[in-house]
């Protein structure tokens, strides 16, 4: 814990530590802190004062009393180190210091991570360097109240992001409530999110809490920000302003306690260039922005993933698929996945159940992968201008292949009915 008091040579100390150890608390004869390394710090998401009980910080298994043997067997032991108030599964072991103390290094339990370097993060897999540090920056952020904004394409794990930062947050044993603002018309979203009182508009036969209420002492989960008409971002800023609600039809304001998680596939600040998004809702919105990458971005997720996804098919289904022919996995790794890991799991689902054997054979993916259309050049799969083109393409013949059904469409893109929506409206042709 390098502070202007901290002697020089003790802050040397300290980042020598932090090079060669990692997390490293330093404690001395009385079981209190004198020290810990940055590492440490960034993995408790907050600084620990000095002359900090030991026990206030770290709970071996079997609880505080066996402090005292973690620090003089030296073996290494399980523990839940305390982060705010979280705690996390940790492994450590105590070194006696020749004149007095311990240091203690701290490593993260293993069970959390699948593989060397992978890592399942709320329901995340990842090994991508990329997406692990936006991970460890939700952690931190959750802690805080701050407002976050999730930036990432359709099935990148937005709402899953969402769902970390509350559950790691002060409020995870409050509610979590989830809205979409695209699929709803304005009306609709209106009520949905501050409720109405009884007789506000036809249909209105009882009083209705809405999400802000359900919300209270928890968080709000805002998908597809971008998408609130302006006269509700007006209205909402009032609310995150006031803290307070007005339900449709009321008068009362009603006060609420929740924390605004909101995310959106769009750059927001070019929204608010464009005049669709007001600049003072969207500071507001986004004082902790994280972006999470797309599945192109991160082409050694595919073939993991794509395993997995077989393995979670394998356990409901009969079929067992233990390998990917080369030419598939080729056609995977080159896919631009416009539907990210969604997608993804849809063309397992997909290829799971068209094929046969223990092996996942090119002819067994979906047929786009066979049209030659789906960029199987990489150098046209990441052209931005391409993959709109192909989305254009391939929106209208999944269309076409559910006779125009667009729940099924949207099942053959891989895609939430609401992705294919908001497609299909860019095109002009969302219907009402
Ligand atoms: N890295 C990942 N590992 C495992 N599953 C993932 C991963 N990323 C996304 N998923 C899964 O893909 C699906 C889509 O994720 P999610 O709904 O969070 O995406 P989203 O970004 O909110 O998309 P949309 O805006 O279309 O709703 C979920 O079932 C999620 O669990």
């Amino acid at each position: 814990m390098p502070t202007s008091r901290t002697p020089r040579s003790s802050q040397l100390a300290l980042s020598a530590l932090d090079a060669l150890a990692g997390a490293v608390l330093l404690v001395d004869a009385s079981r209190r802190v004198v020290g810990l390394t940055s590492a440490l710090e960034a993995q408790l998401g907050a600084p620990v004062r000095e002359g900090t009980l030991l026990s206030e910080v770290l709970v071996p298994q079997g609880g505080v009393e066996r402090l005292e043997a973690v620090l003089t067997t030296g073996r290494e032991t399980t523990a839940r180190l305390r982060a705010g108030a979280e705690t996390q599964a940790v492994r450590v072991r105590a070194v006696a210091l020749e004149k007095e103390g311990w240091a203690l290094t701290v490593t993260r339990e293993p069970t959390a991570r699948s593989a060397e370097g992978a890592e399942v993060f709320h329901g995340l897999w990842t090994q991508d360097a990329e997406l692990r540090r936006v991970f460890r920056i939700v952690e931190k952020v959750a802690r805080a109240e701050s407002s976050v904004l999730v930036r990432g394409e359709s099935g990148t794990g937005k709402e899953n992001i969402a769902h970390a930062l509350h559950a790691l947050s002060v409020r995870g044993k409050g509610p979590f409530r989830a809205i979409n603002c695209a699929a709803l018309p304005p009306n609709l979203l209106e009520s949905e999110l501050f409720g109405h009182v009884r007789g506000a508009f036809t249909g209105a036969v009882r009083d209705s809490p809405g999400h802000f209420r359900l919300a209270h002492g928890g968080s709000l989960f805002l998908d597809e920000v971008a998408e609130l008409p302006l006269d509700l971002q007006a209205k909402m800023l009032r609310v995150l302003e006031t803290r307070t609600v007005i339900p449709v039809g009321g008068r009362a304001p009603v006060p609420v306690d929740v924390r605004i998680i909101a995310a959106t596939h769009r750059a927001l600040r070019r929204e608010v260039e464009a005049g669709r998004f007001r600049a003072d809702l969207m500071y507001r919105l986004r004082v902790v922005p994280i972006f999470l990458p797309t599945l192109r971005e991160r082409r050694g997720d595919i073939l993991p993933l794509a395993l997995r996804f077989l393995g979670e098919l394998h356990q409901r289904g009969t079929r067992r698929v233990e390998r990917i022919a080369p030419g598939a996995r080729r056609l995977l790794e080159a896919h631009t996945w416009p539907g990210n890991v969604r997608e993804l799991r849809n063309v397992m689902e997909y290829a799971y159940v068209i094929g046969e054997g223990a092996v996942l054979r090119e002819v067994d993916l979906p047929p786009e992968f066979s049209e030659g259309r789906t960029a199987s050049s990489p150098s046209v799969a990441l052209s931005p201008t391409a993959g709109v083109l192909l989305d254009e393409q391939k929106v209208r013949a999944a269309l076409a292949r559910a006779g125009g059904n667009r729940s099924e469409a949207a099942r053959l893109l891989g895609v939430s009915r609401v992705t294919l929506w908001r497609r299909l409206r860019a095109l002009g042709e969302a219907g009402h």
